[in-house]
């Protein structure tokens, strides 16, 4: 009989991933998707029906603990993702980040530990870190809370920990670094410079282009997940998912303008939505600890993962909410 395992944040970009990957390696997944946006199940309605038979849907409020259990009921293994990310937003409502980041991981390690849950993964995520303080950032880099986004994090992630070490609970901490790919919203910046650039924009606007990260195709991070959770060897641990490659996002606005339009050009803009202080200026990511306690390791370089990236937005981005006049920083 098949495996049940249960995923948060299924219809989110990670989680939707996530979802089909687990699917095809042979699970059933329930799928806990945010009651308010059920009946528009965002990217699980788009997969193939075969794959979606394989999924049962559970329409809740990661907020809400007695949602959260009864989800978790019967259930062995949990990837805990569900959570708001988009960091601009974070500093005009941090008390949402606090109430769906900190209290909805909460509920999942409380269920957890009333069901006696075998297995527990919590996204974190490497904006922990905050800028490097030395590279590659290892799991041992100290935190540096530069948002409200990211100091929730750090509270969930330090939650998850103490649930480790005070009851014994089987978590792991996944801390990937910044994944791309097929789906991703628009608030970021890789979809942001590609459906500009597909839109025929030449004048493709940015905030700062010195800052740099390490960027993880999404088929990376999903694989990721699931080589932590099938190993015993990263139980109660942190684990990085990162390429340990980096790039400037000017190299990277360079590259993709390479391969949609060569006549578009950089405009650095002045007006930023990311204080200074607030901007994590750089992310490389050390996967030693990964490789050695899974066996995982990159697939995809940047050129295939933005090829594909690229050619997801073409054929099916369109007319999902993209503008080409969207601009955030
Ligand atoms: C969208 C946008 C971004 N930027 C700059 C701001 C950052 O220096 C960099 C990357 O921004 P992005 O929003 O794509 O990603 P991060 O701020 O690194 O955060 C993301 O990756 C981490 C791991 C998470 O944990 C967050 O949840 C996720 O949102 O590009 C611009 O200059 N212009 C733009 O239009």
């Amino acid at each position: 009989m098949k495996k049940t395992v249960l995923v948060t944040g299924a219809d989110g970009f990670i989680g939707s991933h996530l979802t089909e990957y687990l699917v095809a390696q042979g699970y059933k997944v329930r799928a806990f998707v945010y009651y308010n946006s059920f009946n528009s199940r965002g990217w699980l309605d788009t997969i193939d029906e075969k794959v979606k038979a394989e999924i049962e849907f559970f329409a809740g409020d990661i907020r809400d603990p007695n949602g959260v259990r009864t989800a978790m009921e019967g259930i062995e293994e949990v990837y805990h993702l569900a959570a708001l990310i988009a960091i601009p937003y974070s500093y005009h409502s941090p008390d949402s980040y606090v109430d769906t980041n900190i209290k909805g991981t909460l509920n999942v390690l409380q269920a957890a530990r009333q069901l006696n849950t075998q297995r527990v993964l919590v996204t974190s995520t490497s904006e922990v870190y905050g800028t490097a303080q030395y590279v590659p950032i290892d799991e041992k880099h100290p935190f540096q809370g530069q948002s409200p986004y990211s100091a929730t994090k750090i509270g969930a992630d330090r939650l998850a920990e103490s649930f480790y070490r005070s009851f014994d609970l089987p978590v792991t901490i996944v801390r990937p670094f910044n994944t791309y790919g097929p789906r991703q919203s628009a608030r970021a910046i890789i979809p942001t410079i590609i459906s500009q650039l597909l839109a025929g924009v030449e004048e493709i606007r940015l905030g700062d282009l010195r800052p740099t990260r390490d960027l993880v195709y999404v088929q990376d991070t999903v694989r990721g997940f699931h080589a932590i959770a099938k190993s015993a060897k990263t139980i109660g641990e942190e684990i990085n998912i990162a390429t340990q490659q980096e790039i400037s996002m000017g190299e990277l606005a360079q590259q993709l303008i390479q391969l949609i339009n060569p006549q578009a050009r950089i405009v650095q803009e002045q007006e930023r939505l990311r204080p200074e202080k607030s901007e994590v200026f750089r992310l490389l990511g050390a996967n030693e600890k990964i490789k050695q306690l899974t066996g995982w390791q990159p697939e995809w370089g940047l050129e295939k993962g933005l090829e594909e990236t690229v050619g997801w937005f073409r054929e099916k981005g369109k007319g999902s909410g993209y503008r080409a006049d969207q601009f955030v920083v």
